[in-house]
């Protein structure tokens, strides 16, 4: 349903508008109200031989004769929740899936059973119809399909939503549908003709819609939910602020297509199964996790979904078309307090009307939409409220649910859809490992910013290829945005990915460092580290309480804290710094408080670390005391450690060997144990030891035999291969991908074989490969 309103000819605007809303009205209520109805008493039909307490799930294991796990019901049955017993709770599409699965298990049962040989677990349905013949199912399904077809356009398209006409066709579809019933259950006449006259009744009392029926707040909707929507957010999000000098992009126009991983289970990883985003709405289950490492894109990704939905038009986002609204909510958001606040935020003027918030929220979670989640892993005391609430009234609606996070609280959300009865499928962001796709990437910005055509993707090219593993994820490719704009000469001189991190910082530095001499002389450096260990400390503050947004009195607080450092340099204010260093945020719903934030949430993860790399320097605090972390807080530091460990394995290898046993504590503390964990720090930290020998030593724990498929995967075998020896070392990659470093690494400290398999590109299946195969010589 798009929402527009189609304009009148010659009658009366008011007229025209008055009926259309009633067409709509009739409409939504034949297919929400009357149609289930008429499908559950088919569905009723056919169950006869289920008990009524029975749940779907046992009935048909009692016919199957044997249990399915959760994951095979999963994928057979996505949409019937386990113990469902009865039908009411499902829509067209849900009951089109139960009584198609049914019907084709019964006609299984009744092929397996011989005649005399064994007794059919099916006592009371008949196999054979009205006339005598063994039943046709077909035909009966034919006639719901039709039911459901007219739903779906009803549902999705704004045309069909307001055409008078559908409301008798799908009267005479339901009728149809009775009819056949009648011929392949051999209904009595009585029957049929009380159900025919229900149908009739109710198309009758539908004539005059009724205010106060939820149906009508379903038109209401209809006709105008999704342009408040659209004039909420479109303009929030069609620009983007870069990171750090505040240049401005349109959002569609450097939008990089992602692509996806499936992930069955945590435990095992993603499934190698690599797909484009839109896919994910073909999975079956209710609630999609997009999960993604630290700038990842996983925000982004959500936002162009958001705007993909405002511009639907043939051929374009067809993906979308199965969702009427759509409700954005963001976990950061530390003031909205219930689902209802959402919802008014969303249709401030239908919410006007008397209690116009409650029919709302029940009219939207009957039609079909789209709640999108950003951000679990940022979820607080009081954001948490919200989400628990949208997940609770997701299991028993219409609706489905587009959740992001940050792997480590994948489980998290995993359990809490569980508990709820919501089942999910996980979908990983696949990093950029490719060149071509970074370069692609980077050329959208070189566009977009005005940037020479070829200027920044040059330079990229020149990374070695060590270096350039770093940019897997959007937000470092941004980064080397603001890096080429900056400080372009710095690039070249990066040898390791260690060398990167610091050098963001130093861009800091230089920022603030330009903006200070437009109001002052005096020389800054001293003052600026002071200035950053605050604004560090701050960071490290907020985090704890998983906060990436404060408010005006906090920043206030902040502020505070810098006018002592400042206190010689009258011109220089804490405005001028922290206006670098922080973004100010109107809420994208545009009510409640301005906050501010930093950039990106990586970068005040980096700051944070800085401030604690700063005080292990001064070695006089134990980690613990610096960190000031209740246990539960540590999970929200994880990242800043793992920069802790970058930053002190780069400035003073020989501390972070010495206080090593007290960062591989509180990485444990904050959730880093599997293989998974320590893989994640590896990315960050490539190149420290004391890294490389847990990630080890887990990943020989997890599997002894290790694929490698990518150049990231020949560094990270590199690393942990003196730590660890799989039995098995499968190599599968493209010969220009990994680093000559890394590979010569690889070769050289691996005991026993490498099963290696070149890919080489089409068109080149000749290619000589020396590269890969010198350093393979005399092994
Ligand atoms: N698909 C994309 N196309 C273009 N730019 C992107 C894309 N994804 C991300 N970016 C850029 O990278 C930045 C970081 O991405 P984003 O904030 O979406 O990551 P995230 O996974 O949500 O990170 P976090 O977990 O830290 O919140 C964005 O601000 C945007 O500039």
């Amino acid at each position: 349903m798009d929402g527009q309103s189609v304009q009148a000819s010659s009658r009366p605007a008011g007229d025209h508008i008055a009926d259309e809303i009633y067409a709509i009205y009739r409409n939504i209520a034949g297919v929400l109200h009357v149609a289930p109805k008429v499908i559950r008493f088919v569905v009723s039909k056919e169950c006869v031989d289920k008990k009524s307490n029975e749940s779907y799930k046992k009935y048909i294991e009692r016919l199957k004769g044997k249990e399915f796990s959760k994951t095979e019901w999963k994928r057979q049955f996505g949409m019937i929740s386990e113990d469902l017993s009865h039908p009411d709770d499902l829509d067209i599409t849900g009951l089109f899936c139960l009584l198609e699965k049914l019907s084709r298990l019964h006609d299984e049962c009744w092929r397996s059973v011989k005649p005399g040989d064994k007794k059919c677990p099916l006592e009371k349905l008949s196999r054979s119809d009205k006339n005598g013949l063994p039943r046709e199912l077909e035909k009966l399904l034919d006639k719901l399909r039709k039911v459901k077809e007219l739903r779906n356009k009803i549902m999705h398209e704004f045309e069909v939503t307001l055409a008078p006409q559908k409301f008798s066709d799908l009267k005479t579809a339901l009728l149809e549908l009775i009819e056949e019933a009648e011929r392949v259950y051999s209904l009595p006449q009585s029957e049929v003709e009380d159900q025919k006259k229900n149908v009739h009744d109710d198309f009758e009392s539908l004539q005059t819609p009724d205010k106060k029926s939820i149906y009508h707040w379903c038109t209401r909707l209809a006709m105008s939910g999704k342009l408040a929507v659209k004039n909420l957010w479109k303009t929030k999000l069609t620009e983007e602020t870069l990171p750090l000098d505040n240049s401005i992009v349109q959002r569609p126009e450097v939008f990089h297509s992602l692509d996806v991983m499936v992930r069955r289970s945590r435990r095992d990883g993603p499934d190698g199964h690599v797909l484009p985003y839109p896919d994910i709405f073909k999975a079956p289950e209710k609630a999609i996790i997009v999960s993604g490492v630290a700038g990842a894109g996983k925000t982004t990704l959500l936002k162009n979904i958001v705007l993909q939905f405002f511009e639907l038009q043939e051929g374009n986002a067809d993906y979308l078309r199965q969702f009427n609204q759509l409700i954005l909510f963001e976990c950061r958001d530390r003031t909205t307090e219930s689902l209802a606040d959402v919802i008014e935020q969303h249709f401030k003027d239908l919410c006007r009307e008397l209690e116009g918030k409650q029919n709302l929220l029940d009219a939207l979670f009957l039609l079909h939409a789209l709640f999108v989640i950003d951000g679990y892993d940022e979820v607080n005391n009081v954001s948490t409220n919200v989400v628990s609430e949208i997940i609770k009234k997701t299991s028993s609606s219409n609706c489905r649910v587009l959740i992001t996070t940050r792997p480590h609280s994948a489980r998290k959300l995993e359990m809490l859809l569980t508990t709820n009865d919501v089942n999910s499928t996980e979908f990983e962001i696949k990093p950029l490992t490719e060149l071509a796709e970074q370069l692609e990437f980077l050329t959208r910005y070189e566009k977009s910013l005005g940037i020479k055509q070829g200027e920044m993707t040059e330079s990229f090219k020149t990374l070695n290829k060590d270096v350039r593993i770093l940019f897997t994820e959007p937000i470092n490719l941004i980064l080397f945005c603001d890096m080429h704009k900056h400080m372009p000469e710095t690039i070249s001189s990066w040898e390791k990915p260690g060398d990167v991190a610091t050098d963001i910082l130093r861009l800091y530095k230089k920022l603030v460092t330009l903006k200070l001499a437009d109001v002052t002389h005096l020389e800054c450096e001293v003052m600026l580290d002071d200035l950053f260990v605050v604004i560090g400390k701050a960071a490290l503050e907020f985090i704890r309480e998983n906060a990436v947004t404060f408010s005006e009195k906090e920043l206030l607080q902040v502020k505070r804290k810098c006018i002592p450092i400042l206190k010689n340099t009258v011109e220089c204010s804490s405005e001028i710094i922290l206006s670098v260093v922080l973004k100010v945020n109107r809420p994208l719903s545009g009510a409640g408080e301005t906050t501010y934030t930093f950039h990106h949430k990586s970068i005040q993860e980096m700051f944070a670390a800085e401030f604690i790399v700063q005080r292990i320097l001064e070695d006089k605090d134990t980690l613990k005391s610096i960190l000031d972390a209740e246990p539960e807080e540590m999970s929200s530091v994880r990242e800043v450690l793992q920069y802790v460990v970058q930053g002190l394995s780069r400035c003073k290898p020989r501390l972070l060997k010495k206080r090593w046993p007290e960062l591989k504590k509180a990485l444990t503390d904050a959730g880093v144990v599997s293989f998974a964990d320590w893989q994640e720090c590896l990315r960050i930290c490539p190149d420290v030891e004391q890294v490389a020998k847990p990630a080890a030593l887990s990943k020989l724990k997890e599997n002894k035999t290790w694929h490698v498929g990518t150049g990231r995967e020949v560094a990270l075998v590199a690393a942990m291969l003196p730590y660890a020896q799989p039995d098995l070392l499968e190599v599968k990659i493209k010969p220009d991908d990994p680093s000559k470093r890394r590979w010569a690494e690889l070769v050289k400290r691996r005991v026993g074989r490498v099963h290696l398999v070149l890919q080489n590109p089409g068109g080149d299946e000749y290619k000589s490969n020396d590269d890969i195969l010198l350093p393979m010589l005399g092994t």
